[in-house]
């Protein structure tokens, strides 16, 4: 049979992985990773007469055998098969398919669960017209059954496994999900319905899962599960390993073709130490029987906690000077320089209790769990540090439900790396830390196809999760919008803390390698279950790295570095100030009802707390960018259903801008060339004034309307601008001592704003390039953003726009007086409309306005339009949408516009063909810092094609 990637379903190795345990730990298999003294080569997997399947490598990749398989007979798509996730129906699939996968621990569960988008495909002429002339096909997905969805991560007390299992019933995970759109969704569950587990538990609770769920366990090896989920998260999550240094977190750029060999080391109840060299392949080669157990079980037995993360708070507020022997006190209070001791190395953890007459209880608990803490941490580095000069491996990986985003575990364990390798050996932690053996095991679901996602195609996202109250956990993040918003008013009535589902573990650590004391912060280190630092992960299979690109690897998005924390500061306020605002915009594009105030308020909370929440931790959700905080306002409100909260300003401004284009377009089409491209660029920079997300601009929009702001912007521009390159783009258009260039094949013009920004803006620059002979691809929002103007909206401005240029024509026609003018207009006036048939865009609004009852010229150059496959103010080119990245493919020209997109992030970016960088820039603080200039000066910023 053949596997839905085209590739054949191989049979199954059922060579799996025979771990010995030790004598003594049959019991231990119940708890996380104690299995020690164990090291068998797990990598010389065996291909039996099934077959054994491969990776792209042509490793072999073992799996266990009771995989349902899928019954592709007869499939076919479901609705409009040019959509951009469409379902596929199995008819004759019997099999339930879980999209569940549980690594089932000791103290906690771990679950991993897919969703589909949701389907908000609409019937947009546009897309069918874009992906007919770029030779779009859906081969991009690769037909894979389950790609075009979200990842969640949840976790569980595995003492409160009848809460977990009550989720998986309420989303019905066991049977494939009833909320999504999935195949066989309506069949009952069978008795042939399996899901994936690793874990203890996976043996222990596995006649549980069958009584109250009706499901099967398929257990998978947990060695298996744990380097699989390292693999794929290192190679396709940006930013999931960093380092943690004197509590300082730094995201770590994995090579992906440089990320094997690694050393693994999973800090459970016990610790494993596993050499990765491969996919599928890796050797146990060490471990410690002192781990996260015993750090818990010494833990309560001295000092009477109730659970891990009250130990671990209790370490928050400890001094274990109190109870370690330290150098100093065996060298009366001096440091052993000669073999490089200070005198606050620890000598001897709980040394001091040997001679002292203390009792336990004259020590503080506090104490006693710092020491324990540190002892556990540094044992772990060390013995990982000697096992990586073992294998002369650089690189260090820690994951496990120990770690738990505890800073000051990190770095104590970062310290003993760096001191006993002499900085040669790095300690890198995972932000999935906790989850790595879940994904595993989701990933053994073979037929997802998750081995070939790259780092483009995902994207994660932090909705709201459920927030917790007095330390109680009130379980997995929250998914229907009613259950949210009222968690938000309960949280404000009792004037609670809201908290975003991402990690509550505190900044504060001791900045002195781990030898000092932490700071104290107890009051914010909040319980690990709730605390999870990781999002929902989209998958899109259909995003790509942007062609244009010059170096992709080198590219960073953003140009301002809110790692400098003033900066941070004062974007956070800027946020906070803007949100009255937005919420008020955001109710009344809703119809300013009960239901939509509730709503707005319930968005500004949200938004405020993850804004908290940053402001905290700002690398809580991974490197945090300015983009990255315009982008989760948007996705924030979209979280609390405004689609788009500036819908009738836009329209209002659209409308008001078009009814002076036939002035601007008349003026512009008596000048000469060269004046009239100066003017051309002076107008897009004008009316990028248009921008309701910048308080100056906003503040401007009391005094005037939208036309008086915009002449006062134009008859304000003086050159030269604070970055100006007009001269060279002028030279480069126009040629200079008589030598014409050839126009440009294909310009990309990445427009910004609604309203006169783009009808007063960027239309009359596309209609001069089309004019030149240049084709146009207008790119735009995928989604709403602020006042931005989408690629959905834009066919009808374009449409409109060309209306208008008939009318004009119409018009002038009757001017025989100024007959010269008649001559020019009669000319140039129907670019417009003859382009954007051409590119297809009017195949419905135009069609039967055109005044002279012409049909349109389809042998003109086109204006055509794409999406860019975002819904922020800015935009990341390394994951952009494939019509974007095929309509890049003959483009030698790209203009980006406005602050968001040309500013805030691609400023510094470098393209392999001609670049034009235009903006307003309408905030003090970022016209000082990029430019050295003032609010409203302008940037035309022009770079050849590297
Ligand atoms: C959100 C924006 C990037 C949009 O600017 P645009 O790309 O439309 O030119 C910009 O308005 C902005 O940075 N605003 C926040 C700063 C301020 O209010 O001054
Ligand atoms: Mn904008």
């Amino acid at each position: 049979m053949a596997g839905l990637n085209g590739e054949p379903f191989l049979g199954i190795d059922d060579n799996i992985e025979k771990l010995q345990y030790n004598n003594n730990s049959k019991e231990a298999i119940d708890k996380e990773g104690l299995v020690v003294g164990i090291g068998e080569d797990s990598s010389n997997n065996k291909n039996n007469n099934q077959g054994g399947e491969k990776d792209m490598a042509g490793n072999s990749i073992h799996r266990s055998g009771s995989r349902p398989q899928l019954d592709l007979s007869k499939a076919e798509i479901q609705g409009n098969s040019e959509e951009r996730d469409p379902t596929i129906l199995l008819p004759n699939q019997t099999d339930d398919i879980s999209h569940l996968a549980l690594d089932i621990g000791g103290s906690l569960i771990k679950l991993v669960y897919f969703s589909r988008h949701e389907d908000h495909s609409v019937d947009d002429k546009r897309k069918k017209t874009v992906k007919e002339r770029f030779g779009i096909s859906n081969g991009n997905r690769r037909n894979f059954p389950i790609l075009g969805g979200r990842l969640h991560f949840v976790k569980f007390e595995t003492s409160k496994l009848n809460e977990c299992l009550d989720f998986i019933s309420s989303k019905q995970l066991h049977r494939g999900g009833i909320d999504s759109h999935h195949w066989n969704s309506e069949a009952p569950a069978n008795e042939n319905a399996v899901i994936k587990a690793t874990g203890g538990g996976a043996y222990k609770f596995a006649d549980l899962f069958k009584e109250r769920l009706g499901v099967s366990i398929d257990k998978e090896d947990e060695m298996d599960c744990l380097v699989a989920g390292a693999n794929f998260l290192l190679k396709a999550i940006r930013h999931e390993a960093f380092t943690h240094m004197e509590g300082h977190k730094e995201f770590v750029q994995i090579d992906h073709n440089d990320l094997f060999p690694y050393l693994l080391v999973n800090i459970g109840s016990g610790v494993s130490i596993i050499k990765v060299d491969g996919d599928g392949k890796f050797q146990r080669v060490s471990g410690t029987n002192v781990g996260g157990g015993t750090y818990w079980g010494l833990g309560r037995l001295l000092t009477k906690c109730k659970s891990f993360d009250e130990l671990l708070e209790l370490s928050q507020r400890g001094n274990n000077r109190t109870i370690d022997m330290l150098v100093g006190d065996i060298y009366g209070g001096m440091d052993y320089s000669k073999i490089g001791l200070s005198a606050s190395t620890i000598a001897s953890s709980f040394g001091k209790a040997i001679s002292d007459k203390k009792e336990l209880q004259d020590y503080r608990p506090e104490d006693i769990s710092l020491s324990l803490l540190r002892m556990i941490s540094y044992n772990i580095g060390q013995i990982s540090y000697l096992n990586a000069l073992r294998f002369g491996l650089k690189r260090i990986f820690f994951g496990g439900f120990f770690i738990r985003g505890h800073a000051y575990t990190m770095d104590t364990i970062s310290f003993a790396v760096h001191f006993w390798s002499k900085g040669e050996a790095q300690a890198m932690f995972l932000r999935h830390e906790g989850f790595l053996g879940a994904v595993g095991a989701f990933m053994s679901y073979q037929k997802h196809g998750l081995d070939d996602l790259m780092v483009h195609h995902l994207v994660e996202r932090f909705p709201m999760g459920a927030p917790y109250t007095g330390g109680k956990i009130h379980g997995p993040p929250l998914g229907d919008l009613n259950e949210k918003i009222s968690w938000m008013e309960k949280f404000v009535l009792k004037g609670t803390e809201i908290t975003a589902p991402v990690p509550m573990a505190p900044p504060g650590t001791t900045g002195l390698g781990g030898f000092e004391v932490p700071s104290s912060r107890g009051a914010t280190l909040r319980s690990d279950a709730s605390a999870l630092n990781v999002g929902v992960l989209h998958l899109v299979p259909t995003l790509e790295v942007f062609p244009l690109l010059a170096d992709p690897k080198m590219y960073e998005p953003n140009t301002i570095d809110l790692s400098d924390h003033k900066e941070l500061e004062y974007w956070f306020t800027v946020l906070s100030e803007h949100l009255p605002d937005l919420v008020d915009k955001a109710v009344a594009s809703e119809g300013g009802t009960d239901d939509a105030k509730r709503r707005g308020d319930a968005f500004a909370r949200a938004f405020s707390a993850h804004l908290a929440r940053l402001m905290e931790e700002p690398a809580a959700y991974g490197k945090l960018g300015l983009a990255n905080l315009l982008e989760l306002r948007e996705e924030c409100l979209r979280e609390f259903q405004f689609l788009d909260a500036y819908r009738s300003i836009k329209q209002r401004e659209n409308e008001a801008s078009l009814a002076v284009l036939p002035d601007l377009l008349l003026e512009l089409d008596h000048m000469d060339e060269e004046t009239r491209l100066l003017t051309l660029i002076e107008g897009v920079l004008a009316a990028n004034i248009f921008d309701w997300g910048s308080r100056a601009c906003v503040d401007l929009y009391h005094k005037g309307t939208i036309i008086e702001i915009y002449r006062m912007s134009r008859n304000k521009m003086q050159r030269p601008w604070r970055v100006d390159d007009f001269d060279l783009f002028k030279e480069q258009m126009l040629g200079s001592e008589g030598k014409k260039p050839r126009p440009h094949k294909r310009a990309l013009l990445f427009v910004d704003n609604s309203g006169a920004d783009i009808v007063l803006g960027m239309l009359p620059l596309a209609r001069e390039l089309l004019r030149r002979g240049t084709e146009v691809v207008l790119v735009a929002n995928s989604l709403p953003a602020l006042n931005d103007v989408t690629a959905m909206e834009l066919p009808d401005i374009v449409a409109e726009a060309a209306k208008v240029c008939l009318s004009l024509q119409f018009h002038t026609n009757l001017l025989y007086l100024i007959p010269k003018m008649e001559v020019l207009v009669s000319q140039h006036c129907d670019i417009l409309r003859r382009a954007a048939e051409a590119g297809g865009l009017l195949v419905d609004a135009m069609n039967n306005n055109t005044l002279d009852g012409s049909r349109g010229n389809s042998s003109s150059v086109p204006l055509m339009v794409v999406e860019n496959g975002c819904g922020s103010p800015c935009i990341d080119l390394r994951q952009v949408s494939s019509e974007l990245a095929a309509a890049a493919k003959h483009a030698d020209l790209v203009i980006l516009e406005g602050m968001g997109r040309a500013l805030h992030t691609n400023f510094n970016a470098r393209f392999k063909c001609e670049a034009l960088k235009l903006a307003m820039v309408k905030n003090q603080r970022l016209a000082e810092k990029l430019i050295k200039g003032k609010i409203y000066d302008c940037v035309c910023r022009y770079e050849p094609a590297t």
